[in-house]
This record gives structure tokens, sequence and C-alpha cells, in this order.
């Protein structure tokens, strides 16, 4: 799209004001044009005509394709607190998405979107943050131990072991956890954990880890009450105030959160229904006959405004698919065109160097992180050794079990041949099928985590496969031998140490293949899906 030459001019360092119709101004920031840099001018963040499709299930043919977002089109500049607002499934966690660079698997991104009029790629995993609705994390973690994993796997390989702690100190300082540094995030063992508001905190000091100049927020105040929401809101303006772009999805906000931010963007079923200030929003809402009454919450209001009322489905759509219309015509609408064109006019003219910051980032060695993966897995099995506990006695049990069933029963008879085919049978099956479904249920746990973390880019499949396998080899190795050892002798199976050797190495490794197997089982049914 081309710019008019009175809009823009592209000069070094210089700020131009468009003076928009109904007479609020929109600061247009030009960036030195030596390098392509958010990290030194911050972020201004811009699309325009975005579509994003989703593929229910894993039906890929184009008629099951359905439209989530609709030639959306917006803007956000360095230093903005922006609501993303709207009725529930109106596509607000799946705008952040695609914007972030991090879309679900099975959804199509369309469209243009640039971050200081560059196309977004997998370098938006590295500038930016990104506060998922549900936190997870491995719960029998303390909160400096995850902190700790974190910036060892999330910084660049040259920060100092120092640097990193102060990092960490910060951000427990900033956050508001240094009274619960030591407190587990979850536990099913220890009643001193983390509460719902705490837990939220802790995945913001994650994500401000690497100084992300864009944070993408999905609902962070979902589920807390309103002091702790009204902290969070109030930690994400200040971070605003320093420069950061922050995009925030919210429900029903009270009206002094409202105020908090510095822009809102309602959707309507995927549309864009209006784009601007809190107050223009008011206004604008309230030009097209919908009033917000004084001792309504203005939040309410918009959002019930763009609802769909089950009584008047086809009324309550037609009328926010019309506010859909109106906004596009309208003055503020024009304002952020004027912005979204001035990037894309910058993508389509120049080609600056990235930052070498953001270019000549290095990953910890891939041996470090396996390393850590390990540390981190064990350490939480550790803190929580039910499971493990619980597989090892109910071992000893059927080991117990089998061989009073076999006990004196071992012969050079035929009836004694059958008790050692017998024997050997409940050997093999007991370490084959039990260690395969159980794997089956531990792997799925962690999953959520594994995926998140993956989609980040801080480690591979590859890693977490082997760092796990390492992680459970004590196990693997502790069953056999503990089940061999005691049926082996009560059942008076061939008394030879190389025989007992020989029947506890087979079994070992009969358990690590069933183990893999049902690995690989899981890895399918998730290819699958
Ligand atoms: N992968 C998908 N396949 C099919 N439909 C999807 C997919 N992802 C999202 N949707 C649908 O798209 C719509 C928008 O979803 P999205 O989660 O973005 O809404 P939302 O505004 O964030 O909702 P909420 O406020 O309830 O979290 C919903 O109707 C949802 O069911």
């Amino acid at each position: 799209m081309e710019l008019s030459s009175e809009t823009v001019t592209c000069v070094d360092n210089s700020d131009l004001q468009a003076e928009s119709v109904n007479g609020s101004s929109m600061n247009l920031s030009l960036r030195s044009y030596k390098k392509w840099s958010p990290t030194e001018h911050g972020a201004t963040l811009v699309w325009r005509d975005l579509c994003v499709y989703a593929a229910p299930g894993s039906h890929f043919a184009i008629s099951n394709f359905k439209r989530i977002i609709n030639n959306s089109t917006g803007a956000i500049q360095p230093g903005t607190l922006m609501a993303v607002m709207g009725a529930s499934g109106a596509g607000k966690s799946t705008l952040l998405s695609a914007l972030a660079y991090r879309q679900p698997i099975g959804t199509v991104v369309h469209g243009d979107i640039l971050i200081n009029g560059r196309r977004i790629g997998p370098f938006m995993h590295k500038i930016s943050g990104f506060v998922h609705q549900e936190d997870i994390f491995m719960d029998n973690l303390t909160v400096v131990e995850h902190l700790t994993f974190m910036a060892h796997l999330r910084l660049d390989r040259r920060t100092t072991k120092q640097e990193k702690l102060t990092k960490i100190n910060d951000l427990l300082e900033q956050a508001g956890l240094l009274a619960c540094a030591s407190t587990r995030i979850r536990s099913a063992i220890d009643s001193k954990v983390l509460s719902g508001g705490e837990r939220k905190r802790l995945a913001f000091a994650t994500e401000l880890l690497t100084n992300p100049i864009v944070l993408f927020c999905d609902e962070p105040t979902t589920g807390l009450d309103s002091y702790s929401a009204q902290q969070i809101i109030q930690t994400l303006h200040s971070l605003a105030t320093k420069g950061t772009s922050i995009m925030c999805t919210i429900h029903q906000p009270s009206s002094q959160l409202f105020a908090m931010f510095h822009n809102v963007l309602l959707l309507a079923e995927g549309r864009v229904a209006f784009m601007g200030s809190p107050e223009q929003a008011l206004a604008f809402f309230a030009a097209n006959g919908h009033h917000c009454p004084e001792t309504y919450n203005p939040a309410d209001f918009l959002i019930g405004v763009l609802s769909t009322d089950p009584a008047q489905e086809k009324a309550s759509r037609i009328a926010a698919q019309h506010l859909c219309d109106l906004f596009a015509v309208s003055s503020a609408a024009k304002e952020r065109d004027t912005l979204v064109n001035l990037e894309l006019h910058m993508a389509e003219t120049s080609n600056f160097p990235f930052d070498s910051e953001i270019l000549h980032f290095e990953k910890p060695a891939w041996m470090m992180i396996l390393y850590l993966l390990c540390h981190r897995t064990v350490l939480s099995v550790n803190r929580d050794p039910t499971l493990p506990v619980m597989r090892i006695l109910q071992k000893i049990a059927i080991a117990f079990l089998a061989g009073v069933c076999f006990a004196g029963s071992i012969s050079l008879t035929q009836n004694g041949v059958q008790a050692v085919q017998g024997a050997l049978f409940i050997t093999i099956s007991e370490n084959t099928f039990h260690p395969m479904y159980s794997i089956l249920a531990y792997f799925p746990q962690g999953f959520p985590l594994f995926l998140r973390e993956k989609r980040s880019g801080i480690y591979s499949t590859a890693q977490y496969y082997i760092a796990n396998a390492i992680a459970m080899i004590p196990t693997l190795i502790l069953e056999p031998v503990l089940f061999v050892l005691i049926s082996y002798w009560m059942i008076g199976l061939r008394p030879t140490f190389y025989a007992f050797a020989m029947t506890t190495v087979l079994t070992t490794l009969v358990l690590n293949t069933a183990t893999a197997c049902g690995k690989y089982n899981y890895s399918n049914n998730i290819n699958d899906n």
C-alpha cells in the first residue's frame, strides 16, 4: 500500500505527529535506519488483513477450515498497555497467539504481521514473552529453583552466573515473590505452596527473564481476587511505562482496572469492533447509539454490546457486525491505518540488518540443556517419591506372590518343567505389560509443559526424551533386579550365579524394551492427534 508524501517522510530519528480527525494525536516515531532493533527503539507491532483459520481435529480439507480471525487490522506502539476484549469465543486468544508467532498446530495464519517494519518469524520467541492462560510448571520445584532452571535454559550462554543470580533476585523483588522464594509451586505432600496469584506472578517473572520487548498475556487476571488482579495489571502498567508493548486479553475488568489500560481492542466474531483509548471507545459506542450508563462498569458495557444474546441471536450478531463496519470507516480506524501503512512502507522499501544482539544469541550447549533437563526431572521426582516408591513396593509384592505360587514346584519332571515355564512367563509378563502401561500414564502428565517449552524453542524433543529416559534409569534397573532377586530364589530356579545373573540381565532388558515401546506408542498417538 502506498503512503502519501505528506503523511510519511523517512528521516532518521524524527517524530511525526499525525493529527486525527477527532482531535486525538498519534505518535509516529521513525526508528533509526541503521539497523533493525526493537531492543533499542521499542517494538511497534502492526497487523493488516489478518485472518486465522483452524482445522478442527486432524481434517485438513479446505471445507473444514473455520475462520476465527476475520480481516483484522491493528497496531500497538512501545509503552502501550492494550486490553484485548470481546465476548467469549470472539477470537482474543487466537489473535494473541498469531501475533506472538505461537499459533497452535492446525491453525493457518494469513495476512501481514510486522514488528518495526519486519515480518515476524521465529525471532519473536527471543524478543517477546507469552504468559499463558493456564500456568504450567514443574510443580515440585521451589520458586527460586524454577527461575534458576529457566535462567540457565533461556538466557544467552555468555550470561555469567552472577548476572543470572542478580536477574533472578531483581525479578523476585519486582514480582513480590521474595517471601516465597523457597516455597514449592505445587505439591501433593507439602501444604505450603504458592497461591493462584503467586503462581501467576511467577509466570510473569519467568517471561521477564529474557527482557521481552513485547509481552502477550492471555487472561492474566482470570481466577484471581480483585486485589491480586489489580497488582498484576499495576505491574503490567509500570512495565509498559518503561517502553514494553503489552497486549493482554481480559474478561470483565473492574472500572479501576479498565482505566489503567492505554488502549483497548474490541473483537466481535473475529472482527475489530474498536481500537483506541478507553475514552474513545465509549465515545464511539455512544455516537452509534450505545450510551454507557454512568453507574455501569464500562468494560462490562462494551463487552455486553458486542455479545450475542441467546434470545435475539441474529439481531445481536447483526448489531455487533454493524459496529465493526462503522469502525472500519471511522476516524480512529484511519489513524490506526496511518501507522500500519507506515510500517508496511518500511517493510517494502527497506532491508536493515538485524540487531546483532538478536542474531547472535547463543543458546546453552546441547549437553548443558540435557543436563539441566535431567537435573530438573530427578529433582522433581525426588521431591515427591510416592509414585516410584509405590511401584517398587508393588514389584516386591508381586515377586513374593510369584515366589509363593511356584515355591517347591521346580523339579526334573513333566510338572516341574511346566512350572519353570510358568515362572519364566510370570517374570517376563510382569516386567513387560506393567511398565509399558505405566509409562502411558506417566508421559501425558508432563506433556503440556513439554509442548509449551518445546514450542518456545527452549529444548528439542530429543533432549526431552533422552533426559527423561536417563532420569528413569535408576527405577528401570532397580525394579527388575528386585523382582528377580526375590522371586528367583523363592521359586528355586537353577542355583548358579551365571543363571541368576543372566535372568537378571534379560529381565532388565525386557523391562527397558517394554518401557521404550510404551514411550514409542505414546509419541505415535501424539503425532496422530
Ligand atoms: N483449533 C481450533 N479448531 C477449531 N476451532 C477453534 C480452534 N481454536 C479456537 N477455535 C474456536 O475459535 C473461536 C475463538 O477462540 P478463542 O479461544 O480465540 O476465543 P476467546 O475470545 O479467547 O475465548 P475465551 O474468552 O472464552 O477464552 C472459538 O469459537 C473456538 O471454539
